[in-house]
């Protein structure tokens, strides 16, 4: 008697890969005010977006940050972890390093601000994303390693 086996199903990949940025400026993280769509507006974020079809995770950082800050950065690893946004969306990190510019809320965000550990529960981050910013702070320098907010 033969029997088939089947293959495993393959794990279905996430219908939308969104990529942001932990952007780090000394001991300081970037974060960013959302301006749309309504029901995420005033909300904080990792400024990034969704990967296009057949893009690399970190030409996604690059171009996004250029588009959505105006500046140019380098990505650097991944931050460990993926975190579910909305249905059919998940979220994944890489920390990024500025190479050029002054990051400017110039789409999608009316304001950003570097945030200090210290100051990191100072902005009403999105729900989704605060599992990723507490990764993301693992990065920041440690509260006793001597440098001043
Ligand atoms: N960029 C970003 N998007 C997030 C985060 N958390 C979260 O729920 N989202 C949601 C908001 C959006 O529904 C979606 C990403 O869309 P987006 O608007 O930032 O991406 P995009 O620039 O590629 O989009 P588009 O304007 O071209 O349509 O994921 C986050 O930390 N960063």
């Amino acid at each position: 008697m033969t029997e088939r086996t089947t293959e495993p199903a393959a794990p279905h990949e996430p219908v939308v890969v969104v990529v942001a940025g932990a952007l780090y400026d000394g001991g300081r993280l970037l974060a960013a005010r959302r301006s749309a769509p309504v029901e995420l507006a005033g909300r904080w974020e990792l400024p990034g977006g969704k990967l296009e079809p057949g893009e690399s995770p970190e030409a996604a950082l690059v171009r996004e940050l250029r588009e959505e800050l105006g500046v140019d950065v380098e990505p650097g690893e991944r931050i460990p972890g993926e975190w579910p946004l909305k249905p059919g969306y998940v979220l994944r990190v890489w920390t990024a390093r500025l190479l050029s510019g002054e990051p400017r809320p110039l789409e999608d965000h009316d304001e950003l601000r570097w945030l200090s550990r210290s100051e990191l529960d100072s902005v009403d981050w999105l729900d989704q994303d605060r599992p990723a910013v507490a990764e993301a702070a693992r990065w920041l320098p440690a509260p006793d390693a001597g440098a001043r907010d």
